[in-house]
């Protein structure tokens, strides 16, 4: 069920994986199609009753939120077609990666109700988490309508600081992909040692999901859930030795998030500049 003060109508600026995944939660939970608008250059559907169009209209719904979910480097070309519309919504969701306020405005001036908003694509199963950033020109009294609206996908994180947005985009946003490399890396791990490659898939899978279940229950850190399942002079430890040697998962992950939140940066560059 959607929350009582969810946003009247959604504007969709690109409706691909992203968006996709935020419109199929919010479909499932309640959202009638009619109170969404998708903009997309295919025109393909998204879903029964949902209303596609491939230009700009030339008003919104009273109580709209416009949501651009088009690439980040789109943005300079967009702007000028989506501005009029974005000065009529409450509020504009931003979910483009790496591109700053500034950058959003520039393209929009005098428009203060931008809100940057990261989230992943667990959104689809309500397990999702997104975090949010506005500046002290957003409205306070619409930051309601951004947490209803963000509620039926997971969880939320309001960041005081913006500059932290490509680190969290890097570790929550991109995080999704690791996680499923990581799953096909132990799958494939098991099948070079020998283990059918379909068991070891299925069995990569059911204990990525148990741990990470068991972790979100659990009082204890992972780090102390890694250590009880290591049995002194045991099997495990073996293994762990292995991916502790000299840092070496640790330092890896750390190289990952770095590579991803840098290219934040240049994202910001290219939303400023193409076109
Ligand atoms: N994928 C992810 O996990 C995450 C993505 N994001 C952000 O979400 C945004 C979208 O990414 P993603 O969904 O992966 O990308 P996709 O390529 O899957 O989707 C892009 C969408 O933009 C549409 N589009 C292209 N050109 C225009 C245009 N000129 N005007 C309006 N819409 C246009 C496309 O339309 P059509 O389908 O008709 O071609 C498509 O629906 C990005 O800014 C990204 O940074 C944020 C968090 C996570
Ligand atoms: O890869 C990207 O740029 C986007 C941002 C986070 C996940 N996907």
């Amino acid at each position: 069920m959607l929350p009582g003060d969810f946003p009247r109508h959604l504007f969709m600026v690109g409706c691909g994986n992203m968006g996709g995944a935020m419109l199929s939660r919010w479909l499932s939970q309640g959202l009638d199609a009619d109170r969404v608008t998708v903009l997309r250059p295919s025109g393909a559907s998204v879903g029964p009753g949902v209303m596609v169009v491939t230009e700009a209209p030339t008003e919104l719904p009273a109580g709209s939120i416009v949501i651009l979910a088009m690439k980040p480097q789109q943005w300079s070309t967009v702007a000028p077609a989506v501005g009029p519309l974005v000065r009529q919504s409450v509020a504009t969701l931003s979910l483009l990666a790496g591109v700053p306020l500034a950058v959003l405005q520039d393209g929009v001036p005098g428009f203060g109700g931008f809100v940057r908003a990261m989230p992943n694509t667990p959104v689809a199963i309500g397990q999702g988490v997104t975090a949010l950033y506005a500046d002290s020109d957003f409205p306070a009294d619409q930051r309601s309508g951004i947490d209803a609206l963000i509620a039926p996908l997971g969880s939320a994180e309001w960041l005081a600081d913006e500059d932290q947005f490509n680190l969290f985009t890097a570790l929550g946003g991109c995080g999704p992909a690791y996680v499923f490399r990581f799953i096909d890396a132990l799958a494939r791990a098991a099948e070079s040692l020998g283990m059918d490659e379909t068991q070891a898939r299925r069995v990569a899978l059911a204990t990525v999901r148990g741990a990470s279940s068991l972790a979100a229950a659990s009082d204890e850190t992972p780090g102390a859930l890694a250590d009880r399942v290591a049995s002194p002079g045991g099997m495990t430890r073996e293994g762990l030795d292995v991916l502790d040697a000299d840092s070496a998962l640790a330092g890896l992950l750390t190289d990952t998030l770095r590579a991803a939140r840098d290219r934040g940066e240049e994202l910001a560059r290219l939303a400023a500049n193409a076109g």
